[in-house]
């Protein structure tokens, strides 16, 4: 078997323009063990790619919020929460580029994501307020929950898929990498990670975006578990 591996997806498959790389075309599928895609990004965006990809479902969306594995859904943070926080900053006159409205949010079904337009000190003020937090994926802020991490959802698929979540490689780009970064014995930030990121890794590796990830993919997949 492969090393099971835990992907972000934004910043981390994709282009420096933000489009998916066609490289995941050639070396996700047929990964002789599990793919994890853990992204910010709402539960369709990661079901769907899995999908073309031919891959088994094993989706961490919402920054944890959404955790899929074996056909069960697992919802965990304060959707009301946070869009009557959204609406407060409204109220405040914070200014929103998506709303309910916009398909970034739709069926986004335990935060709310705000475009990096947003007024930062004023949602982080807000957050604080009704106890929730902004996270800063470098692609939106994300207003959430404390509690659900990318890396708890890892776990909760780890066990039941009955690997050790530590056995797991994990690439990622941002802050919402950290917790998987924590969990795993094997972490790669790529080129383009943010501080966070960086910091949290095992290795940062130079190349950015798809081409930092392409190439780890390349080696591990030589690697024999
Ligand atoms: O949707 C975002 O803000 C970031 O998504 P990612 O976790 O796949 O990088
Ligand atoms: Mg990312």
């Amino acid at each position: 078997m492969a090393v099971p591996l835990a992907l972000d997806i934004d910043g981390t498959l994709t282009t420096p323009t933000g489009r998916l790389d066609h490289r995941v075309f050639e070396l996700l599928p047929g990964w002789d063990a599990p793919v994890v895609l853990a992204t910010g990004k709402a539960f369709p965006y990661p079901i769907a790619l899995c999908h073309f990809l031919g891959l088994p479902e094993r989706i961490i969306a919402e920054n944890g919020g959404v955790v899929h594995v074996d056909g069960e859904t697992t919802l965990r943070g304060d959707r009301e929460a946070a869009w009557g926080a959204l609406e407060t900053y409204a109220d405040r006159d914070g200014t929103l580029e998506w709303g309910a409205e916009s398909t970034v949010n739709r069926w986004r079904e335990t935060e709310v994501a705000l475009s990096l337009s947003a007024d930062e000190a004023l949602l982080r003020e807000v957050a604080d307020e009704f106890g929730l937090v902004v996270v800063d994926t470098g692609f939106a802020y994300h207003l959430k929950s404390p509690g659900p991490t990318k890396g708890e959802g890892l776990s909760v698929i780890a066990d039941r898929l009955g690997i050790p979540a530590e056995s797991f490689v994990a690439i990622g780009d941002s802050e919402n990498d950290v917790s998987t970064f924590e969990l795993v014995a094997e972490s790669y930030a790529v080129g383009n990670a943010d501080e966070a990121a960086r910091r949290a890794a095992d290795t940062v590796v130079s190349e950015e975006y798809m081409d930092g990830t392409a190439a780890l993919l390349r080696e591990l997949r030589q690697r024999e578990h």
